[in-house]
């Protein structure tokens, strides 16, 4: 393992730019806590606009980009009165069905302004577990792209009960960089990247700038999340790094809360990457 602990240093910008500008093709997470306003129940449409004008901005460059989405749950379930208990799962099913309703149609209008058109992708386990499955997933999202569409991502939330669910989408978004053999899948969180403790608790902790092999030291250091709807936590952006580094894709976490917050990477703002040796890249058809 060879992580560089920096007290908050970025990332070297060309070591961002490369990786980025390298890149084919990006899958981009976005996470419960970015899209959703927790107070409101609503999309960030401004914070939207601006993520989605960083995604336009890799087309324009001849690059290709995946959006796996979360914010279905966190949207929906605000248009019912449930306590501040977590949700059970029929709960979870009734309100991922409402709001990615709404999830699409922002992505859809934020989209449409730039002259792009977006393709709605639901998945399960079995799409990525069942080899046909998978082959017939990995194609319908090559045809969106090659319409000039955007697929838009997340787990079918509605269908999917406690055996047969993803459960985070921090390891769909991994499965799916792995399945178009991405190059590059940047998870956008709440958080500037991986620290040595929840930021959170401890304001001292450390951000680890590079990680080449996820050590057990490494695994010490994530922790669960704190948002009501988010289900990843740090402990499932470690799983989604081990799925992309075994993949050969590098990943990168870095917070989403700025303006532009892909540009911001790209420019080496803070933000944690994972980077597989080279012999590594083995796809998974
Ligand atoms: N070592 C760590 N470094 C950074 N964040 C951590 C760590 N351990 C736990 N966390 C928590 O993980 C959260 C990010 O995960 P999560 O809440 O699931 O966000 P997202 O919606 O982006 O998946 C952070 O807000 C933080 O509270
Ligand atoms: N499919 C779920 C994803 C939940 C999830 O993974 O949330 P997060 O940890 O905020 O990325 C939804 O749309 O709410």
């Amino acid at each position: 393992m060879s992580s560089h602990l920096a007290q908050q240093h970025s990332v070297p910008a060309i070591t961002s730019a490369v990786q980025l500008l390298s890149a084919r093709r990006l899958i981009v997470k976005i996470g419960s806590a970015l899209i959703a306003d927790a107070e409101t129940g609503e999309v960030r449409g401004p914070w939207l606009e601006m993520v989605i004008e960083d995604v336009v901005r890799f087309f324009a460059r001849g690059q290709q980009v995946i959006i796996v989405t979360s914010g279905a749950v966190a949207l929906g379930s605000c248009r019912f009165n449930y306590s501040d208990r977590s949700l059970r799962i029929q709960e979870k099913q009734t309100a991922a069905a409402i709001g990615q309703v709404q999830l699409m149609l922002s992505y859809e209008k934020s989209l449409k302004r730039h002259g792009f058109g977006l393709g709605q992708v639901l998945l399960t386990r079995s799409d990525i577990d069942d080899q046909h499955r998978r082959l017939n997933a990995r194609s319908t999202l090559q045809q969106i792209l090659e319409v000039g569409a955007v697929p838009v991502v997340n787990e079918n939330d509605t269908t999917a009960t406690a055996e047969t669910c993803f459960g985070d989408n921090d390891r769909l978004a991994a499965q799916v960089a792995q399945m178009v053999n991405a190059e590059v899948l940047i998870l956008l969180s709440n958080v500037d990247g991986l620290f040595t403790e929840d930021p959170h608790d401890n304001p001292l902790a450390r951000l680890v700038t590079e990680v080449r092999c996820i050590t057990p030291a490494i695994e010490a250091m994530a922790g669960h999340s704190a948002s009501r709807h988010s289900s990843g936590g740090m402990v499932t952006k470690l799983m989604a790094a081990r799925i992309a580094m075994d993949a050969g894709c590098k990943m990168v976490i870095a917070n989403g809360n700025k303006p532009y917050p892909l540009t911001a990477i790209e420019n080496g703002g803070p933000s944690t990457w994972f980077l597989p040796r080279a012999k590594d890249r083995a796809t998974r058809d």
